[in-house]
């Protein structure tokens, strides 16, 4: 059977007065590309940062790589979270240092590497990404939206996490970096044996690259499962999402492959 990575049961979340999640269950498997999927403010970023200890929730049990959040000591908190890459969607870089400084952040405030070896992962963490080493002394203002995502993408990957979360990889790119990021994604998953969860809206993306998926909508979590299982379940979330003229070919597409 497959390792659970992330389990959350019974989660709920309240701002105030305004509850945000009711009852959200999910489950995330080792190894897999987990979407989380849902209308403007249906809490799919609030509820990556829960799992990431940004934020508690309300009411509820998450387990992350073993760990129940609730009751997680300083260091075991300290030690998941370098277990862990996080590409957010906004301010992905530090504006005032080059992308090699990006990218030395984490290894320059944890680790006493010298500067040396320090230079090594950068450059392995620029190859990787697809970035030629000379992009390391440029400026996040000297460069395309696909190179700061690849760049921020280094960075998250500096300490070899096993589990990545992206909040809206693709967002903000062309159709053609976009598929180009998504490829990235896919090939890092199986080179390095990551666990990946992403929030998306991108309907090419959630067809390339997300195996199982979380649809969140009135509070709840809509429905779980692959892609063949979402476009089964009959919710009107679920047949508004995929009722565009893009996802319609893509799932005939899909029909006539099958
Ligand atoms: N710190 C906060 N204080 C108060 N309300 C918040 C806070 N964080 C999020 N919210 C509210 O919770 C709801 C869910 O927000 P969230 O950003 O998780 O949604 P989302 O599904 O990621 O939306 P989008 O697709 O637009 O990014 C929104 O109504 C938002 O205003």
């Amino acid at each position: 059977m497959k390792r659970e990575i992330i389990v959350m049961r019974g989660i709920e979340t309240r701002f105030g007065t305004k509850v945000v999640h009711e009852d959200v269950n999910l489950t995330i498997y080792e190894g897999e590309i987990y979407g989380l999927l849902g209308g403007s403010g249906s809490g799919k970023t609030t509820l990556l940062r829960e799992m990431i200890m940004l934020l508690r929730p309300s009411k509820g049990f998450v387990k992350v790589l073993g760990y129940d959040l609730s009751r997680i000591t300083r260091a075991e908190a300290q030690k998941l979270r370098s277990e862990w890459g996080v590409l957010f969607q906004f301010g992905a870089l530090f504006t005032s240092l080059t992308v090699a400084e990006n990218i030395a952040v984490w290894l320059r405030e944890y680790t006493d590497l010298s500067e040396d070896t320090i230079r090594k992962i950068i450059l392995s963490k620029l190859d990787m990404v697809g970035l030629s080493p000379d992009v390391g002394k440029l400026y996040p203002s000297e460069l395309s939206g696909g190179m700061i995502k690849r760049a921020a993408l280094a960075r998250a990957l500096v300490m070899d996490p096993k589990l990545l979360f992206l909040d809206e990889p693709t967002s903000g790119l062309d159709p053609v970096s976009a598929e180009a990021f998504d490829d990235l994604v896919t090939d890092l998953r199986e080179l390095l044996g990551l666990t990946i969860v992403m929030v998306t809206h991108d309907i090419d993306t959630i067809f390339n690259v997300v195996d199982r998926m979380a649809i969140l909508g009135d509070r709840h979590v809509v429905a779980e499962g692959s892609l063949k299982e979402i476009l089964q379940t009959d919710h009107p979330f679920i047949r508004q999402f995929f009722g565009g003229n893009r996802a319609k070919a893509r799932i005939k597409v899909m029909e006539m492959e099958a």
